[in-house]
């Protein structure tokens, strides 16, 4: 993912070994911490091995020490960024809304989620902030499914105001709050466009607005679709556009890798199927072919491109940031006013495990439920629609299950 993503945001990280009662009784101890919808989860306690990263919730170089503030942490998941242009895809509804709205309304009615979200990275410029932590590992803010956002912000605009209110400020309640929370989201939209040229700015490519996103119309009028080159919110977008084709083009190439893999079963490890991640298998994605010659080497370096797609839809940012002072002179940091505090900052990427080959049927039956879900129960002029879907071919669960004539 480095070479894809970006040296300066990714860690490699060094495998160690553990022992494997630490490793048990760790795991005990995370799955109690862990939120109700997230209980399936476990951790692997049986490889004893794991991967040791630096704590992305400090900066290097400390110039906060001086400041007696320790540094925040943002931590934020973006999913897609885009909706997709394949002339695969075969319900319109694609193209118009994206998949991260329409799963929200499955996910909604399987009771994963309590509430829609007002999150789309498609159309807006604003920041849902899911999490905020403290050094020392405080969480200060997370989004939690039944809280009270609005009370729950407001606390978070309490510990945030030694940061971003000087100390003398006569602002009070909820004018300050609404202040504070403005000046963070002003930090973490300029480290997560920032980049190392702000000249080289490039617009994103294909249809960027999502009609299902619950932003006001005219804040989404007033977008500006542009991201700087090479920010990290440029590098994770182009990374999730190797996926092209969409769920629905990549199947019927993933059925002619598993042809192919049948046939000749040995050739498994040559392809790569699995890994290793190698710089052989970067190869297969960057040299794959534009356009399907019918060779295997074309359908399986677009399943390793959707694989790799897939991974950077589903990584999180962290974002860390501290206040510092003018003598600190450090190359990254951000005065987002000459009268205001100046920042200093460090942006990675995180939980980049490969998703695996075997998930690709699965995606692509989950496609078909979100879809068909989100047009039985959102569009009104389905409702009839939803009504006869039993007759249709719809199962309850929202399988597309049709019956479908051929001529003859
Ligand atoms: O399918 P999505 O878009 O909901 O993404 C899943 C994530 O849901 P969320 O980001 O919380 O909405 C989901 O996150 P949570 O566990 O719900 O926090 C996982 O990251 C999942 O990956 P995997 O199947 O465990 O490898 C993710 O699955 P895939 O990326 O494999 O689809
Ligand atoms: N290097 C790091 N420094 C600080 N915090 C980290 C670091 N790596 C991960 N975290 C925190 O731990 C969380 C879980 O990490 P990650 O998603 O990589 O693990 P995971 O194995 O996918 O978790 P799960 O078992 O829940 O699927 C991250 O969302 C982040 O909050």
């Amino acid at each position: 993912m480095k070479p894809l993503l970006g040296e300066k945001f990714i860690h490699n990280g060094e495998a160690v070994k553990l022992p494997l009662d630490f490793v048990r009784q760790l795991s005990l101890k995370v799955q109690q911490e862990r939120p109700e919808s997230r209980c399936d989860k476990v951790m692997d306690t049986l490889s004893g091995c794991a991967l040791c990263l630096p704590n992305l919730t400090q900066l290097s170089s400390c110039c906060c020490c001086r400041e007696h503030r320790p540094p925040l942490c943002i931590e934020i998941k973006p999913k897609c960024g885009f909706l997709p242009s394949s002339r695969h895809v075969t319900k319109e509804i694609k193209n118009q809304v994206c998949r991260f709205c329409m799963h929200q309304h499955f996910k909604l009615a399987h009771g994963k989620w309590k509430r829609l979200s007002r999150y789309c990275l498609i159309t807006q410029p604003a920041i849902s902030i899911l999490s905020v932590s403290i050094q020392g590992g405080e969480c200060i803010y997370s989004c939690k499914d039944d809280a009270d956002v609005l009370q729950d912000l407001d606390e978070l605009a309490q510990h945030l105001r030694p940061y971003f209110l000087p100390s003398g400020s006569l602002m009070n309640g909820h004018q300050s709050s609404k202040v504070v929370l403005n000046e963070l989201i002003q930090v973490i939209v300029s480290a997560l466009l920032s980049s190392w040229d702000p000249r080289k700015t490039h617009l994103s490519e294909g249809r960027v607005r999502c009609e299902a996103s619950l932003l006001h119309r005219d804040l989404l009028r007033n977008t500006n679709h542009c991201l700087p080159k090479d920010c990290v919110l440029d590098k994770i977008l182009g990374t999730q556009m190797l996926d092209n084709l969409d769920i629905e083009g990549l199947n019927p190439l993933f059925k002619r890798v598993e042809q192919h893999l049948q046939d000749f079963p040995k050739e498994r490890s040559s392809l790569q199927i699995d890994g290793p991640y190698s710089h052989s298998f970067l190869e297969k994605i960057q040299k794959c072919p534009t356009e399907d010659d019918g060779s295997i080497e074309y359908a399986v370096g677009k399943v390793h491109q959707y694989r790799v797609a897939m991974t950077a839809k589903d990584c999180s940012i962290m974002i860390t940031i501290a206040t510092c002072g003018e003598e600190d002179g450090l190359d990254q940091s951000l005065e987002i006013q000459p009268s205001k505090p100046r920042f200093t900052y460090s942006v990675s990427i995180l939980d980049l495990d490969p998703k695996p080959y075997d998930s690709i049927p699965h995606q692509s039956r989950l496609d078909s439920k979100i879809v068909n879900h989100y047009l039985r129960s959102t569009l009104p002029n389905n409702q009839e629609l939803a009504n006869q879907s039993v007759f249709l071919g719809w199962d309850r669960e929202g399988e597309d299950c049709t019956l479908v004539f051929h001529p003859v």
